[in-house]
Formats: C-alpha cells, sequence, structure tokens
C-alpha cells in the first residue's frame, strides 16, 4: 500500500521535534496531542511551509523533502490543499470567485476535483454570490475546505479547522468532513486537540507528545489499548463501527458492527443501512459475573477479562473484555468492585452497555 513517509528533526532550545511516521496514504489521520506538542510544526513542514534541516517526506512515489539528497519542493509546487484555523478568503472576491481562483490556474488536466460536485458536497451552492464578510464563520471555514479541494491535492492538510467556531457551528460542520471522508479518495491530515472530533473523523491516529511520537496506529485500536486508552483525552472508551440494521417498532434502533455486535438504542433519526461510528465510553460500561436476568440495560454481552489495567483515578481499573464474537470493549470499575467480584484475566463475564454515544 502507497504510505506518506516523514521523519522531521529540530531543536529550537526550548522546543525539540523528533518524528519518524508512516501513514495511510487513505482516510483521515488525527495529529493529536496538547498545546505546544509539535502539530502545527509538523503540518508545516508537511506542507514544505518550513524547511527543517534532515527533513524528509514522501507520498507514494512522489519525494517532496530529502535533505540527504538535497530536494525539497516549494510549497507552492507541492499538490497539498490546506485549511487553517480560521478561513482567509479574499475580502474583494465573492465566494464563486475565491473558488474559481485556486482551480482556473491548475492545468486541465490537473483539474481532477470540480467545482459542482465540491460546491455539492459542502452545500455552498446558496453562497457562491455572497462577500466572505457576510459568511458565518461555519460557512467560511466550508468554502475555504471547498477552495483547498479545488486544487485536487494530493493530500489535504487541515489544521484545527473547527477550533475558532463555537459548538453549533462545529455541530454543523463536522457532517460536511464526515461526507469529504466518505466521497473523497485524498487523504486528510486533521491537527486536533479534540477527542470529540478525532473519534468522529479520524481512522488512523498519531498522539504526539513533547515534540515526539507518543504513540500511532489505527484509530479504533489505539483507544482500546490501555496503555493508551486514558490517555485520549476524556476517558477510556471503545469505538464501533458498524451500520443501522434495524428501526423497530418499539422505539428502538438497532446497529449491526463490523464484528457483528449489535448495539440496541433508543430510537435515533438514521435510515436503515446507513453507516454510523458509536463510542462506548468505559464508565457507562459494568460487568457482572452472572448473566442478569432482570435489567433494564438493552445490551448485554458475554465476553472474558482479557486484561486489567489501573484507570485514571486511585481506586479506579479499565477492564479490557473480549467479547464472544471477538469484539473488545472496555469497562471502568472500581477497586471494591474488582476484589468484590474477584476478576482476574480469564474470568468469564457479561458485560452491560448503560449507554452509547453516537458520533
Ligand atoms: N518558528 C518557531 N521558532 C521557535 N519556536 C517555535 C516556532 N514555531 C513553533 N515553536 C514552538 O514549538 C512548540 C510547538 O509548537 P506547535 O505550534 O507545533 O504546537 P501545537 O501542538 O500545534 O500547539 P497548539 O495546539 O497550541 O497549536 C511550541 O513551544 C512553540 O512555541
Amino acid at each position: 500500500m502507497s504510505q506518506l513517509k516523514g521523519c522531521f528533526n529540530v531543536d529550537r532550545g526550548n522546543f525539540q521535534l523528533s518524528v519518524d511516521f508512516s501513514l495511510p496514504d487513505k482516510g483521515v489521520t488525527a495529529f493529536f496531542g496538547p498545546s505546544g506538542s509539535g502539530k502545527t510544526t509538523c503540518l508545516r513542514a508537511i506542507a514544505g511551509l518550513e524547511r527543517l534541516p534532515e527533513g524528509y517526506f514522501s507520498i507514494g512515489d512522489q519525494v517532496w523533502q530529502d535533505e540527504s539528497r538535497n530536494i525539497f519542493v516549494p510549497a507552492n509546487q507541492r499538490e497539498i490543499g490546506y485549511v487553517f484555523q480560521e478561513a482567509s478568503l479574499f475580502p474583494h472576491l465573492n465566494v464563486a470567485e475565491n473558488l474559481q481562483f485556486g482551480f482556473v490556474r491548475l492545468p486541465k488536466d490537473k483539474q481532477k476535483v470540480l467545482p459542482e460536485s465540491v460546491i455539492e458536497l459542502l452545500n455552498i451552492g446558496p453562497l457562491l454570490n455572497r462577500p466572505p464578510a457576510s459568511l458565518s464563520g461555519g460557512e467560511r471555514q466550508r468554502v475555504a475546505i471547498a477552495r483547498a479541494l479545488l486544487r485536487s491535492p494530493r493530500l489535504l492538510l487541515m489544521d484545527e479547522p473547527l477550533s475558532a467556531l463555537d459548538s453549533r457551528l462545529k455541530s454543523e460542520i463536522l457532517p460536511y468532513l464526515e461526507n469529504l471522508h466518505h466521497e473523497l479518495s485524498i487523504p486528510i491530515i486533521y491537527v486536533s486537540h479534540s477527542p470529540m472530533e478525532v473519534a468522529r473523523l479520524a481512522d488512523y491516529i498519531v498522539i504526539l507528545k513533547q515534540g515526539g511520537i507518543h504513540c500511532e496506529g489505527p484509530l479504533k485500536d489505539i483507544m482500546v489499548d490501555p496503555q493508551f486508552a486514558t490517555q485520549f483525552g476524556d476517558g477510556a472508551s471503545t469505538l464501533f463501527e458498524g451500520f443501522v440494521s434495524a428501526q423497530r417498532d418499539d422505539l428502538i434502533t438497532e446497529v449491526t458492527t463490523e464484528k457483528s455486535t449489535v448495539l440496541r438504542l433508543t430510537r435515533r433519526p438514521f435510515e436503515v443501512n446507513a453507516p454510523i461510528r458509536c463510542r462506548i465510553y468505559a464508565s457507562d460500561v459494568s460487568l457482572c459475573t452472572e448473566k442478569p436476568s432482570q435489567s433494564s440495560i438493552l445490551n448485554i454481552y458475554p465476553g472474558q477479562v482479557f486484561r486489567i489495567d489501573p484507570g485514571d483515578h486511585e481506586g479506579e481499573f479499565i477492564v479490557t473484555v473480549i467479547l464472544n464474537n471477538d469484539q473488545r470493549l472496555l469497562a471502568q470499575i472500581s477497586g471494591y468492585s474488582l476484589n468484590k467480584l474477584q476478576l482476574k484475566a480469564g474470568c468469564s463475564v457479561w458485560a452491560q452497555v448503560k449507554s452509547v454515544a453516537v458520533l
């Protein structure tokens, strides 16, 4: 499989960056980490906006930087779309002219992403004649994303594209980002320190810490890896991907995951067969050593304890359960319950899922 490979090292006195990564050439990769961990520095180096000594970056068979061979493709010659925190549209041009600006400068054979499709994907048809000053923050950001896509980039870089928006505008724009994810084959590197955005959009994650890579891997695997589960930001959780398999008459929505786990949720407004991503917080999972017979909980699954790790707080533990269909599920329980149930690796348990967040 084609890959994005990068290696950057720089010593800025108060900050040292040393990263070496190999990322999938499809889907959304999140660069995630606290403020000052080096996310933007990496992104700028990938874009060629900064030339870091000893740097290396390639995408498929295109080498954009290899200092050992004195190769450095300038930023304006890299096939990149860049979306910043604040949309920087040309104020004297209307939306349509902003979109045309980069597109018409591309040679015809490079115009792979067409205005009609991007306008539809981001629903900006009604905005085309408007000047940027008249747009809301969310609308401006959608136009900025469309403009970046119209460069038909080989790679789309997004640096905290939602951070300047309030939570209402964030939830307005997230579905469009999901559309990009599903409809386009352009790989996206998405910088964020929001666990919610990453859980919703990313397929692969690179967690940065103090200028180094703390861990990287497919998001679903990293989230249930007890070593990293509690470092994701807002509590250990399990990510399930699947589709809506039924809208039942008793107002229950059923979701079937890749491993055929069926999650029952109170009615959600989705079409049957719609793809869906769900997040189950470990704190919403309880464990029993016998099958609960009278329970209000809709989701009860048999499985086995795989391992037990300390949680975020003293007296809290994260139990990794492997369900009978091989699906991993994290449960957060107290030390008191751990002792009372005498749980250890290999024990048979029933996991009860109290609540499911649909992302
Ligand atoms: N040109 C520069 N010269 C010196 N130091 C820099 C330069 N650019 C960034 N830094 C420092 O490098 C460190 C990493 O910054 P960077 O912007 O990459 O972090 P970040 O993870 O993107 O943070 P944030 O989430 O706050 O945007 C910070 O300490 C920053 O002050």
